[in-house]
């Protein structure tokens, strides 16, 4: 065989198998399955009813007509004709009917799925491991989610309205048409698949491309690089262009070739039947039963091509999201998992292995024993791995060996959501919603621990008082609207320190008892670094906090119990600074190396 048709073969088999992974996920919400929901169940049982009750007056119809106009033939009977006819017009009437009713169920059912599905996919998001979310773009799984959305809609219409009540028909009409035509006709379907698949890429680059570059508009404005966007955009706007002229020649071509079949089919038909009435074989009220029967089926048979390209656009839309949904979760919680019990907020690492990639080890036979309520800091060269260990510690991550507890409690056991609620963390870069002071502040305490609108009374009151300890109330009470004031995209309304300290107020009003701050002082300068940590002293000191802190700055060692370096070859430092000076040549040479910059 050559190269060709193995591939040709190989992409068969992949659309194939896509196919069937597409059905098996749209299989509950067309059979009432196990898996699928009651209320789904129940508009499904509706919809076979209305679909029975359709289908009977479908065909009652063209009957009442052959008995009518055979009744007219011959005089004897002529005067009961009329009866007939008015039972095609009741037949047709009740046809419409249940016709509406089955429709309004189905559209029901699409409701209800497609709800389902969007909560199923962004709770399978929002629970993904954090590797996923860095190795994805966030705008991708949203453009995914967003096109799937529509895919869904389209496909389980064409499902449950078109396909499998015409199940029969089409592969009856695929019979007709492989025989007529053979392969060719199902080389040009593959053919339009591939060319679909395309322009959706190429969409999806193009509208990423755009969301990126407004994204990062400053960026685009530092390197004056509008023309470049703008030129890059109009690119990919010309493939695009190329390949949906392409799809649709293929379409108009397929929907005229459909046609002729169907219509050169009807008419020898009805030249077969005039020849049987001719030849006394069939009476004309069969002749006219059959054309009814195949004007009837007509219709829906016209509407393949138009269902076919839906099908094809919509089961490549959603395609990222089975990709997505069938992704396990790296970080699971165990299915006995317990609740965590917070006595002091001491950590225990035991023994614990990781390298995030082969064969670049960051951690190996690493021991640390944190008491409750001490501050440790945490030193390094760039890259050592010290936000690797607060993502293992509040596992973001797993250790490949070793285990890590908090308050003699293995993390891996708890649920995560009962000790991660014990955690504050202040990235490096801070994460704001564009939503008011106040909302970003309270974000999400309601719901989370069920407060009551007097608890939320309390917590606003404690949010303005922490502002006040933390000097920011001043800046907040001067700006027009206070703590209803927006913070913009990515609160670039605040400077560095201020939006590091909002983040520790986050912390704080969400009962944080284990805070980790990820270099909080790096982007303020030395008045402000001075600032910062005698304030974060005079409020964190007396709430008794085990606070964990990463910094370059090596002077903030000061406010440390006990410092721990991270050292080359997985090797690490660990006690209070006299102890380090004396005993590990390692941090002495990284301290001397600091003390001359
Ligand atoms: N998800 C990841 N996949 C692969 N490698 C990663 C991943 N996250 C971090 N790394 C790599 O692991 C190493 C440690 O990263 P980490 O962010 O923990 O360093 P760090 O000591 O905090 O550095 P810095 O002081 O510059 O912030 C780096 O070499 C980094 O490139």
């Amino acid at each position: 065989m050559n190269n060709k048709l193995i591939q040709t073969l190989k992409n068969k088999l992949q659309i194939q198998d896509s196919q069937v992974k597409l059905l098996q996920f749209y299989k509950k919400y067309c059979l009432p399955t196990s898996e699928t929901s009651n209320s789904i169940k129940s508009l499904q049982f509706k919809a076979y009813f209305n679909l029975i009750m359709n289908k009977s007056f479908f065909f009652g119809g063209p009957f009442c007509i052959k008995y009518g106009i055979n009744m007219v033939s011959n005089p004897a009977t002529i005067m009961y004709s009329p009866f007939f006819f008015v039972g095609y017009g009741v037949c047709y009437s009740a046809y419409v009917y249940f016709e509406g009713l089955r429709n309004r169920n189905l559209s029901e059912i699409n409701i209800l799925a497609l709800r389902e599905i969007s909560l199923q996919t962004y709770e399978h998001l929002l629970y993904l491991d954090a590797e996923f979310h860095l190795n994805t773009s966030s705008r991708s799984n949203i453009y995914s989610l967003y096109k799937a959305q529509k895919g869904i809609e389209s496909n389980l219409r064409s499902l449950n309205q078109y396909f499998l009540p015409l199940l029969a028909d089409i592969s009856l009409t695929t019979a007709i048409l492989c025989f007529n035509f053979g392969w060719p006709f199902f080389t040009s379907f593959l053919y339009r698949r591939k060319i679909i698949s395309q322009r959706k890429k190429q969409e999806k680059l193009a509208d990423f491309t755009i969301s990126q570059a407004l994204d990062n508009l400053f960026t685009v404005k530092y390197f004056s690089a509008e023309k470049y966007e703008l030129k890059r955009y109009n690119n990919l706007l010309e493939k695009l262009q190329k390949l949906s002229i392409d799809t649709f020649k293929t379409l108009a071509t397929l929907n005229a070739i459909q046609r002729l079949i169907l219509s050169m089919g009807l008419t020898v038909n009805l030249v077969l039947g005039v020849s049987g009435v001719q030849a006394g074989v069939i009476t004309p009220g069969d002749l006219i039963l059959i054309q009814s029967l195949m004007l009837q089926l007509i219709q829906p048979l016209f509407q393949l091509g138009m269902m076919h390209r839906e099908w094809v656009e919509s089961a490549i839309d959603m395609k990222d999201l089975l990709q997505i949904m069938t992704r396990v979760p790296k970080i699971q919680e165990l299915p006995n998992a317990k609740d965590f019990i917070y006595k002091t907020g001491s950590i225990h690492i035991q023994d614990i292995s990781f390298e995030h990639i082969q064969n670049k080890q960051l951690f190996k036979n690493f021991n640390l024993q944190i008491k409750g309520g001490e501050w440790i800091v945490i030193v390094g060269e760039s890259g050592i791995g010290k936000s690797t260990l607060f993502n293992l510690i509040f596992r973001l991550l797993d250790p490949s060996e070793g285990n890590i507890s908090i308050d003699d409690q293995n993390i891996k056991t708890l649920k995560l959501e009962s000790f991660r609620k014990y955690f504050g963390i202040v990235a490096q870069q801070s994460y704001f919603f564009n939503d008011s002071i106040k909302n970003n502040l309270l974000y999400g305490l309601d719901l989370i621990y069920d407060l009551t609108p007097e608890m939320i009374k309390q917590k606003e009151e404690e949010m303005k008082s922490l502002c006040k300890q933390l000097k920011l109330s001043k800046l907040i009470e001067s700006l027009p609207n206070q703590y209803d004031t927006q913070m913009g995209d990515q609160a670039n309304k605040f400077s560095g320190g201020e939006k590091q300290r909002l983040q520790i107020v986050r912390c704080l009003l969400r009962g944080a008892k284990i805070l980790l701050l990820d270099e909080p002082t790096s982007a303020l300068d030395q008045n402000n670094e001075q600032f910062f940590i005698e304030t974060l002293e005079q409020v964190l000191k007396i709430q008794d906090l085990t606070v964990l802190i990463i910094t370059h700055r090596l002077h903030l060692t000061k406010v440390a119990d006990k410092i721990l370096y991270l050292g080359q070859n997985c090797q690490y430092e660990y006690g209070t600074h006299d102890q380090l000076i004396k005993n590990h040549q390692s941090y002495n040479k990284y301290w001397e190396k600091y003390q001359k910059q």
